[in-house]
This record gives C-alpha cells, sequence and structure tokens, in this order.
C-alpha cells in the first residue's frame, strides 16, 4: 500500500461499510411483506392514515354502540316473543297439522313461560334494589353497562351483512308502503298494467289490523276484476305468499270498476290458534239472524245468513266439512222455534249430539237408512206444500206475501217452524242405486232423493225450510246439476282440483280469483264462501275466504244440550228426540205431481251411455239450452270423439253445424240440438218403462 489518497464515497452515520446496505435492504423488504406486520406500521402513511381511521372510529363508536344496543334490544325481544309464545312448538304442530289438537298443551305452555318471565323480571329488579340499597349508585352503572354490553354484542353486526338476518335483498317486499313506485313497479312486473301506465294513490299506505292496506285507482281501462283474478302474480311481484295478498273491488260510493283495494297482512292470516265460536257464550240464538260462522283474513267476523237460503258444503276429508256444518246447525239448533231433521251419510259419532233434538235423525250409509231418509224428504216436500196452502189462508197483515215471516214461524199454532233440513256426507243417500218405480217411472233411491230435495231446495226456503248439504265428493256426477243450480250459498274448503272447486262455488269461480284447490291442508277450517245474501265483509263480495270458527265434539254437544233445554222449556221439542218415530200420513200423488215439476223433466234412469253423461252434465240446462257444441262435451265427458259420435248417432242425436257467440263475433262449430238430446231421452225412457211393465207378473 502506498501513502497516496484515493477517492472514496461519502460515509452516513450508523452505516456499515463493506456489506451492510443490502441487510438493511432486506429486512425493510422483510417487513413490508411480512404478513404478520399490521399494514399500518408499514409505512409513515399508513400510520398516519390508521391514526385518522382510528380517531374516526372512536368518534362514531358512541352511535354505533348505541345501534347495536337498540339491535340487541330488539333481537333479544324478538326471541323472547317466540319463546313465549312457543312458536317452535306451535309451527311443529302446524306443520303435522295437529295445531288444534295441541292448542290446549300450547296453551298451558305459554302461560307457564309467562310465568317465568314474570319471576325472572321479579327476581333481577329485586337483585338490583339490594345492590343498590348495599352499594349504592354505581350498582346500577355496572349493571346498566352490563347489560348494555350484552345487547350490544347480541345486536352487533356481522361484517358484509346489512342486517343480522340472511335476507336477500328485499326491495320488494313492503317497501311499497313507504315508496309507492315499488307498488306501481309491482303492478307492472305482474302486468296488470303497461309499461307507460301508472296508478293513483286514492290513499296512503296506511295500518289496518295486522297488515298494510292502499287502495289505489288503476289506469282508465284496467279492470279491478282483473286484479283479483292475477292476485298470485301481483302477490309474487309483491313478494308475500298469496295468502298474505287480499285485494278488493270498492264498489258502491267511492268505489267504481277500477277502484282496488289491497290488504297485505303481516303473517299467515290463517295460521293463528283456533277461533272459538261465539255460540258458546249466548243463551240461545234467533235462528233468523245470520249465524257467526268465522272470521276473515282482515279478522272482520262473517255471519252466515241461513233462513230463505240454503248451504252447500264441499271439501276433501279431514278439511273440516262436518265441522262447518255443525256451526251453521248450530244456529238453528239454539233457537228453540226451528225443527230439525238430521242425517248423517258417515255414520259416525259426529252429529250424535244431535239426536236428543232432532224432529227426524238418521244416522248410517245402508240402504235402510237411504230409505227413511227418502220418507222423511217426501213427509218434508208434503209439509210444504201443506204450508203454502196454509199460508195463503192467511190473512194479508200476518202473512203479507205468501212467504214465512218470524212471527208465522214462532206461532205454535201455525205449525210451521223454520226446518233445518243438515244432510252430512249427503253423496252416500244420492248414490244410492236401489231400483224404486216411481209414478209409473223407473228410477233410482237416489235419484229420487236428488229430486225431492231439488224440490225441498227451491221451493222450501219462502216455507221456512233451510237445506245444509254436505259433501266429500262435490262432482257432477253426484250432485246432479239440477240440485246445485238452486243451493243458493256455497263454501268449499279445500278441494283436489279447480274443477272441484267450481263444482262448489259456481261456474267459472275459478277465473274469477276463487279456487279452493289453491288452499293450503295446514289450513283446516278456511273456506271460500259464496253466500247467499249479504255479510259484513260486503254485500258486494262474490266470495270470500274464510276461517271458520272451531267449533269440536265437546262444544258441539254443549250446544246441543242447551238446545235440548230450550225446547223442553219452550215447550216445542217433539218427534225422534221425544221418541215419536211415527211418519205421518202423506199425499204421495201429490209429492210426485209437485215433483215432476221440479225435476229436470221427471227423472230417468239407465240411459244407454253417453246419453246418461250428456244428460247429467246438461241438467237444467238440457231445457235452458238450445244447442251444445260437441267440443265442450268432449271436454267434460272426456271420451273418444269417434265413438261418441257414433253412439250418439244410434240413439238418434245427430250432430249439426251452428253458429255459437265467441267474444265478440260468431263461430261455426258441431254439436246437438238439445231437442234432439231430449227425445232420445224421451224414447229411452219410453223403452225403460215398456220393458219394466213387460217385466211385471
Ligand atoms: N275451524 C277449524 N279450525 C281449526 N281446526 C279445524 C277447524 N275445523 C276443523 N278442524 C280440524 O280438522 C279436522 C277435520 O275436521 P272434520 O271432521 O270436520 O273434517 P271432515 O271434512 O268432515 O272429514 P271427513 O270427510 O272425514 O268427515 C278436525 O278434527 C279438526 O281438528
Amino acid at each position: 500500500m502506498s501513502g497516496d489518497l484515493v477517492p472514496a464515497e461519502p460515509v452516513y452515520d450508523g452505516e456499515l461499510v463493506a456489506d451492510e446496505p443490502k441487510l438493511v435492504r432486506r429486512l425493510e423488504t422483510g417487513w413490508q411483506r411480512s404478513k404478520a406486520v399490521p399494514s399500518a406500521l408499514k409505512s409513515r402513511q399508513s400510520l398516519r392514515n390508521a391514526a385518522r381511521d382510528l380517531l374516526g372510529w372512536l368518534g362514531r363508536l358512541p352511535a354505533r354502540f348505541a345501534g347495536a344496543v337498540v339491535r340487541g334490544t330488539v333481537v333479544a325481544l324478538r326471541a323472547w316473543r317466540q319463546w313465549v309464545r312457543v312458536r317452535d312448538y306451535r309451527e311443529a304442530a302446524e306443520q303435522s297439522e295437529k295445531l288444534a289438537d295441541k292448542f290446549i298443551e300450547i296453551r298451558a305452555l305459554t302461560l307457564f313461560r309467562w310465568k317465568v318471565t314474570g319471576v325472572v323480571v321479579a327476581a333481577g329488579s329485586a337483585a338490583l334494589t339490594v345492590a343498590y340499597v348495599i352499594y349504592g349508585g354505581s350498582a346500577l352503572w355496572v349493571a346498566s353497562v352490563v347489560a348494555s354490553v350484552a345487547l350490544a354484542i347480541t345486536g352487533r353486526r356481522k361484517d358484509g351483512s346489512p342486517g343480522r338476518k340472511a335476507v336477500l335483498a328485499g326491495p320488494r317486499t313492503l317497501t311499497w308502503t313507504m315508496d309507492p313506485q315499488v307498488l306501481v313497479d309491482a303492478f307492472r312486473d305482474a302486468k296488470l298494467i303497461g309499461k307507460d301506465e301508472t296508478l293513483r294513490l286514492v290513499e296512503r299506505a296506511a295500518r289496518v289490523g295486522d297488515g298494510w292496506a292502499v287502495t289505489v285507482d288503476l289506469p282508465a281501462t284496467r279492470k279491478a276484476v282483473d286484479v283479483i283474478k292475477n292476485r298470485d302474480a301481483l302477490a309474487s311481484a309483491l313478494a308475500v305468499d298469496e295468502v298474505q295478498l287480499i285485494v278488493e273491488r270498492v264498489r258502491g260510493r267511492g268505489g267504481h270498476a277500477g277502484r282496488v283495494f289491497l290488504w297485505v297482512a303481516d303473517e299467515d292470516p290463517y295460521a293463528g290458534p283456533p277461533l272459538r265460536t261465539p255460540l258458546l257464550d249466548v243463551e240461545w240464538w234467533d235462528a233468523w239472524r245470520p249465524v257467526p260462522f268465522g272470521r276473515d283474513a282482515r279478522n272482520r267476523r262473517i255471519d252466515l245468513p241461513l233462513v230463505w237460503t240454503s248451504l252447500l258444503v264441499g271439501a276433501i276429508p279431514r278439511q273440516g266439512k262436518t265441522f262447518a256444518t255443525r256451526l251453521a246447525a248450530a244456529g238453528l239448533v239454539l233457537d228453540p222455534y226451528t225443527r230439525l231433521y238430521v242425517f248423517d251419510g258417515k255414520g259416525g259419532k259426529d252429529w250424535e249430539a244431535a239426536e236428543q233434538i232432532a224432529y227426524r235423525y238418521v244416522c248410517g250409509d245402508e240402504t235402510e237408512h237411504a230409505e227413511a231418509v227418502r220418507d222423511h224428504l217426501v213427509e218434508l216436500v208434503a209439509e210444504v206444500q201443506s204450508r203454502y196452502a196454509r199460508m195463503a189462508t192467511l190473512d194479508d197483515e200476518l202473512c203479507p206475501e205468501s212467504k214465512i215471516t218470524p212471527a208465522i214461524s214462532r206461532d205454535a199454532e201455525l205449525g210451521m217452524p223454520i226446518t233445518g233440513v243438515i244432510i252430512d256426507e249427503v253423496q252416500v243417500y244420492l248414490e244410492n242405486t236401489t231400483r224404486e218405480q216411481i209414478g209409473g217411472k223407473k228410477t233410482t233411491l237416489g235419484a229420487y232423493v236428488a229430486d225431492l230435495l231439488t224440490y225441498l231446495v227451491r221451493k222450501g226456503p219462502a216455507a221456512g225450510v233451510v237445506v245444509i248439504l254436505a259433501t266429500q265428493r262435490p262432482d257432477s256426477n253426484t250432485i246432479p246439476s239440477r240440485l246445485r243450480a238452486v243451493l243458493g250459498s256455497r263454501f268449499a274448503l279445500r278441494v283436489m282440483d279447480w274443477r272441484d272447486s267450481n263444482i262448489v262455488l259456481g261456474e267459472q269461480m275459478n277465473t274469477r280469483g276463487y279456487d279452493a284447490s289453491t288452499l293450503l291442508p295446514s289450513h283446516k277450517g278456511v273456506g271460500i264462501l259464496r253466500p247467499d245474501g249479504e255479510t259484513d265483509a260486503g254485500a258486494d263480495m262474490v266470495a270470500m275466504t274464510v276461517r271458520t270458527y272451531y267449533m269440536p265434539n265437546a262444544d258441539w254437544r254443549v250446544i246441543c244440550e242447551r238446545g235440548r233445554a230450550l225446547r223442553e222449556a219452550a215447550g216445542t221439542l217433539a218427534g225422534h228426540a221425544i221418541g215419536d218415530q211415527a211418519a205421518r200420513p202423506v199425499d204421495s200423488t201429490a209429492v210426485l205431481s209437485v215433483l215432476g215439476g221440479a225435476s229436470a223433466g221427471g227423472w230417468v234412469v239407465d240411459l244407454p251411455e253417453p246419453l246418461a253423461a250428456v244428460v247429467d252434465y246438461l241438467g237444467d240446462e238440457l231445457h235452458e239450452r238450445e244447442f251444445v257444441p260437441t267440443a265442450e262435451l268432449m271436454e267434460v265427458l272426456e271420451v273418444e270423439p269417434t265413438r261418441f259420435g257414433r253412439e250418439m248417432s244410434e240413439l238418434g242425436c245427430r250432430p249439426l253445424r251452428q253458429y255459437v257467440p265467441d267474444g265478440d263475433s260468431v263461430r261455426r262449430v258441431r254439436g246437438y240440438l238439445t231437442a234432439d238430446i231430449r227425445a232420445a231421452v224421451e224414447r229411452a225412457s219410453s223403452d225403460e218403462i215398456g220393458s219394466a211393465q213387460g217385466e211385471l207378473p
């Protein structure tokens, strides 16, 4: 080494000369990349940002804490409410369709949980009071802090979710109550109004009962009935179950064909505990007053008028048909001035309690029972004739228009009490195929019973006879259309399909938005009522979904026992109830002569197929219509067209072409003249009688 100076790079304080700069860089890179080091400490800038965020977080903390406490309180209250109302058990019972049976247990458990709540609240308050006495106000502060921290933890928001529940973004649910535009969009989505059309809010959304209500005007030319018809689509657009959405047309003053009232229930309005019938709390009932029948979705009481009308109840088994029929009957049972004919085709215990008050009582499905029903109905037809004859002789003041009045019905001397004919499982009697020879014509016992009932339903109401029929087979073969056509009120609990629903409720009711096949199996006792007359839900309501009151056997027995005591006191107990089974003499020729007019041109049996099916389908229309298109017959009878045409021709009915209305225009279609069908029926019946007489010894 020489003593000469050589230039060197500057050396900074603390810097390792030789390899040190590389090590620092490596350390720096390691620090920056390490996952263990919080990102806030990786640079000065990040540290400053983190400090600013921390300050912001601390600033917002009180508000967030308060929010979490409020949410936690709501969550805790909700959980407590579900617990105290035994929600889990109730839902399980509902799913296994045993809510009604478990109701008493659920009520006991509810009561117990309320008591537990009471004890916990009392114990908590006592502990707080003691702590306050011993430690002073600081004890209350500590308790409040602990409680609010617990509530804040319960109500804390989890990352990434807007609330505690994983709810799919719900712009449609109930937001329409705040923002009418959402409602307009829902109407558009459901294709109830066009893209460029809008709604006019008549009234803003408001709370009505346990739900939200709003009244809107549809754009001109749009009709409220179409909204009712397409309720399902609207329910989907509003993201609610269709049982929660009630749509009604606003009628009368303030209403018009395009004004719609919507009501959206907070939850399934038919899912609560069964409703007890108010009839249990009354000493007696006036049969002239509509009978309490149930409640609609909005919890309005629905009463069913009985006098001057008749009722058909139809449903598949185990839906509450007998229960509903007994409800209607209960109003008559509790009026001592009514007379009851009770016929139970099922033959079980359901109607047993009514035996003690019934004027005529039959229980069973054997032919002997069907014959007894027939005889009692013949007796009643004769009674109706005699009532008309007697009413004609009464003075105008007592009987102003050949119709029974409350005064006449309660006058023991006149002997014209309101008479209820209640037949459960009526199909048992209507389907009885025992041969009968009546008035020179061959028929069956079932067809004869149908004709007797048709007469009673048609002519009975003005003479004070109320017919109530229940069936689990509401098909056209079981209840002839001539009988169905005259039954005034209809109640359909759940049925298999829309055809059965229409058979109970009336033609085309499904297209008007009333289809009992859409009711849920868990909704026992819920059905569609098409009343004959006014109800509390309004005189203009075509039909409404009603949850009937729940009247189990024990309650029914109480009502029947009360009915008996009332009749004993009024001295009106008669017939079967006091062991008097003797039938009264009846002028059978007179009965036959009136039935001839009531039935569909006399009764005919053993008509050859497919004539029998055509006649059965047409019922009264065989006399009312002129022409029936082949396509219509094909659809309802489900027969093979070529064979049907050949067999009808063999019976003397040849198809021809006729113009029929089709919307605003007319269309030429193939079909049969009803005159030809009637002539074929006549021919077939006279052949029948001829051969029957030939068989006689
Ligand atoms: N209004 C109601 N509320 C709650 N539950 C009801 C109501 N009506 C009936 N139920 C329940 O439905 C069950 C069946 O009722 P019901 O015996 O009347 O049926 P049904 O249709 O007559 O049956 P079936 O055809 O077998 O005679 C009852 O045991 C009862 O638990």
